[in-house]
């Protein structure tokens, strides 16, 4: 689905990426786990196309990223669902207008007639939260909006979901809530993510693989029973 090889990015002389690796295959989820300030938001940034990795190449779904306009980069981004710690609900519109906006900015993702109130009913089905659909966001607690968020990112049906700290903030009950629900939406929408996660829980549950970022490069990768049992100091560290 999607392959990162050797990237480097620096800023002036400080080297963040120093030739890192990822490759997702379908239908998995791959943890990427790096200490604070190690490059994860970069490496999504350059993954994503807001940022250019200084050397090194990214293929999504077999197209290398660097040689896409702009219309084929919007078009492969409809593939790509996000849930961004930012990936804030617009506080101003319900639940159905926040879910309805990505369908309106790219509706020929699913030709002309596109049956909107089914999409979005659907979707939020999908969360458990069908029920909220005429509410507004501040009426939601902080993980139903989570859920909400997730299920606009699914509403364009993308392969790819990028979750960057889906748990962060919540309190355990409600966190572990998102990790089932992330589990559900890979059986049901069949999808591959990447999931930024500095939530050891999280990783243990929701992971077929993990990849430790340290030093700028993928440092280790494997199961999470596979690294938990290293007895590598720096991956170690992680285990705690
Ligand atoms: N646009 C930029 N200009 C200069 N330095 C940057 C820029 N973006 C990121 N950096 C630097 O790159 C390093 C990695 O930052 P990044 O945000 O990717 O870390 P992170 O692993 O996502 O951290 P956290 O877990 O705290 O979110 C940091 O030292 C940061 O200051």
């Amino acid at each position: 689905m999607l392959e990162i090889k050797n990237i480097k990015k620096a800023f002036g002389n400080k080297h963040v990426l120093n030739g890192f690796n990822l490759e997702l295959y379908e239908g998995e989820n791959v943890v990427i786990m790096g200490k604070s300030g190690s490059g994860k938001s970069v490496m999504i940034k350059c993954l994503v196309g807001l940022m250019q990795p200084d050397s090194g190449s990214i293929k999504i779904m077999d197209k290398d990223i660097a040689t896409l306009n702009q219309k084929d980069l919007d078009d492969l981004r409809t593939e790509i669902g996000f849930l961004f710690q930012g990936s804030a609900l617009y506080d101003s519109m319900t639940v159905r207008e926040n879910l309805e906006f990505p369908l309106r900015r790219h509706k020929h993702k699913f030709g002309d007639v596109v049956d909107t109130n089914q999409l979005v009913e659907e979707a939020l089905e999908n969360v458990g939260l069908l029920h909220t659909i005429e509410l507004m966001p501040a009426e939601l607690s902080g993980g139903m909006q989570r859920r909400v968020a997730l299920a606009r990112a699914l509403i364009l049906r993308p392969k790819i979901i990028l979750y960057d700290e889906p748990t962060s903030g919540l309190d355990p009950i409600t966190a572990k809530e998102i990790v089932d629900l992330m589990r559900r939406v890979q059986r049901l929408y069949q999808t591959s993510s990447i999931i930024i996660t500095h939530d050891i829980d999280c990783a243990r549950v929701v992971s077929e693989r993990i990849v430790l970022l340290v030093d700028g490069v993928d440092y280790a990768r494997g199961t999470f029973e596979e690294l938990a049992a290293s007895d590598d100091g720096k991956i170690q560290a992680f285990f705690k």
